[in-house]
């Protein structure tokens, strides 16, 4: 049975991995140092699983590991239990999602939780539901939001206090971001908390006032489908007893719609719309918020993972990279701004932050006002950097305790977008705008950088031709791994960058890697199965990458005892 102690000391139970983020301030770092630089050359394959069939795109899942047993969930909301020492299947659990979902970015599902005896994990048609662990059997299931509105779900589920905690997916649909807390036992809802200001939670059932605010940063009714989906789900800090979730792209993406206030003054701020906050898990009551990208216009969603950490000082911090190509530091007591720094080379849109943490907008790199236009049909084309699948989209990046630095998987590109005219309709695109993604550089899009977030400065950078979209994990042995669209496998060294290891997976690796310790032995997983946003809405950088195979195979690896030490 899994405790809150399990869960809450996920990363230095180094046997079993039970979060996602191994751990739930999502540092992704193993203080695991069997396998090191000295010795990762001998990193060999142990077992291979195939997920089989025709649905064997778009792997985004990190593996769980407990009591003997790792769990990955696939595309599609499937959900795999394996031996973990000999790779055989022990049951599998497949959702049969229904017609009509309408996720905006391929099917995929970033992982489980396991809590008690339970394994939990969202279905792509926005339900929650939790199953036993050792059988496969359906304990509760419960609807987290109606898919024939655009709802949709993606995220890994995260525990906190008996609780389990989810986000939703559908900002490109004009729903509403809200982030849910259930009784992990009985499925009971115990409590709602909507993130566009203006909408209500639910206490115990009750209507819950607590938000406070009205609907004062939006203008006339558009805060009730004012988007902001919770699409990557949240961190916990438990030194602060925060949830910490992150509210997306702002509806619909043309921002002249949603330039005015309500009522009439107050600025079309769009809260808290691209922004990250932190709530209160035994209440959800919202304690504090910080918008990145205020009346938000180039589809910057604000969900980027929040990592809390200490830094060299010993302060205790939280960072975030952002879509819009800023490297953010926050206070972990109250949410506030600390420090701002770029982790891409070319931002267009903003020429930095100011000293409360706000942009400094570069009006004439905002697409046009269509009602401005000669047609009144599409507004001023305006180049834009980074592309609006983001300096960094959902691929999450990794803290080392060992080097104090981060490790972010970027990309380098640049977008031409312009604004149409749009109203809601629901279960409808509701975007209002248009786009083609232009890489910066000719030779790399993808871009792993070693950044201090005392300075902000790059350690190192790791170029890559394609666009990065896995996880990045850290280990005490000194190794940065991450995957590649290419299909490689990758370690770097964590203080030069340079390559050690590599391992080609024969498809693009979109996952996260896990490392755990069995019998003695120091053992790494990852998933490799191309898909996600890229192919989808890349353009012409989806057709340079789009030769590279789909695939759906999870890859172990292990370090052979006898060439541990050498
Ligand atoms: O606003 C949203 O609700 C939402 C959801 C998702 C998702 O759930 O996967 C993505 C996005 N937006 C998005 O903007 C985006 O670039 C994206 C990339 C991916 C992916 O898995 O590759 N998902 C999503
Ligand atoms: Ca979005």
């Amino acid at each position: 049975e899994v405790t809150e102690q399990d869960v809450a000391n996920d990363q230095t139970i180094t046997t079993q991995v039970v979060t996602n983020g191994m751990g739930r301030h999502l540092q992704r770092y193993s203080p695991l140092e069997t396998l090191n630089k000295e010795n990762v050359d001998n990193l060999v394959p142990a077992w291979a699983f195939s997920l089989g069939g025709e649905k064997q795109r778009g792997q985004e899942t990190q593996p769980l590991i407990y009591d003997g047993i790792m769990y990955i969930t696939g595309s599609y909301s499937r959900l795999f239990a394996i031996d973990v020492k000999t790779g055989k299947e022990i049951w599998q659990y497949d959702a049969r999602l229904p017609e009509g979902i309408l996720p905006c970015c391929d099917v995929v599902n970033r992982g489980a939780a396991i809590y008690g005896n339970n394994i939990y994990f969202g279905t792509l048609d926005a339900r929650i539901v939790a199953l036993d662990l050792k059988t496969g059997d359906v304990v509760w299931r419960d609807k987290i939001a109606d898919y024939k509105a655009g709802y949709s779900y993606t995220a890994a589920p995260l525990i906190v206090n008996g609780l389990v905690v989810t986000g939703n997916s559908g900002g490109e649909f004009g729903i509403v971001g809200e982030v849910q807390a259930r009784n992990a036992e009985t499925g009971e809802m115990v409590w709602t908390r909507p993130v566009i200001e203006g909408h209500m939670g639910t206490l115990n059932g009750e209507e819950s006032t607590m938000t406070g605010t009205l609907n004062a940063t939006w203008p006339g009714d558009l805060w009730k489908t004012g988007g902001g989906a919770t699409w990557l789900g949240g961190s916990y800090d438990a030194e602060t007893d925060t949830l910490v979730f992150g509210a997306g792209n702002p509806a619909p993406w043309n921002s002249w719609l949603r330039a005015a206030g309500n009522p009439e003054g107050t600025e079309g701020d769009n809260l808290y719309a691209a922004s990250r906050i932190g709530i209160d898990p035994a209440t959800g009551e919202i304690k504090w918020h910080f918008q990145t990208t205020p009346r938000e216009g180039w589809d910057y969603d604000g969900v980027n993972e929040v990592v809390a950490y200490t830094d060299r000082n010993g302060e205790k911090r939280y960072a975030t990279a952002d879509r819009n190509g800023y490297f953010y530091v926050l206070d972990r007591e109250t949410g506030d701004f600390v420090s701002a720094a770029p982790f891409v080379k070319d931002i267009s849109w903003a020429s930095g932050i100011d000293e409360n943490g706000r942009p400094i907008f570069v009006e004439e790199n905002r697409p046009g006002n269509p009602a401005e236009a000669a047609d009144g049909a599409k507004g001023e084309v305006i180049f834009a950097s980074p592309s609006f699948l983001g300096g960094k989209n959902w691929m999450p990046m990794a803290f080392s305790q060992r080097t104090g630095n981060f490790y972010v998987p970027s990309n380098e590109w640049g977008m031409d977008i312009w604004n149409e005219p749009i109203t809601y309709k629901k279960g409808a695109a509701y975007l209002g705008a248009g786009f083609t993604i232009k890489p910066n550089y000719e030779d790399h899009i993808g871009s792993l950088k070693a950044i201090d977030p005392e300075t902000g400065d790059w350690v190192w950078e790791y170029k890559n031709e394609a666009p990065l979209w896995s996880g990045v994990m850290t280990t005490a042995g000194g190794l940065v791994f991450f995957g590649t669209p290419e299909g490689e496998f990758i370690a770097l060294d964590d203080e030069t960058g340079e390559k050690l290891w590599s391992f080609q997976t024969g498809s693009g690796i979109v996952g996260q890697p896990i490392t755990w310790e069995q019998d003695g032995e120091q053992y790494v997983s990852v998933i490799s199965g191309w898909g996600g946003a890229v192919p989808l809405w890349g353009g012409e950088v989806a057709k340079k990458v789009n030769y590279l195979n789909q695939g759906g195979m999870l890859w172990t690896f292990k370090l052979p005892k006898q060439l541990a030490m050498k």
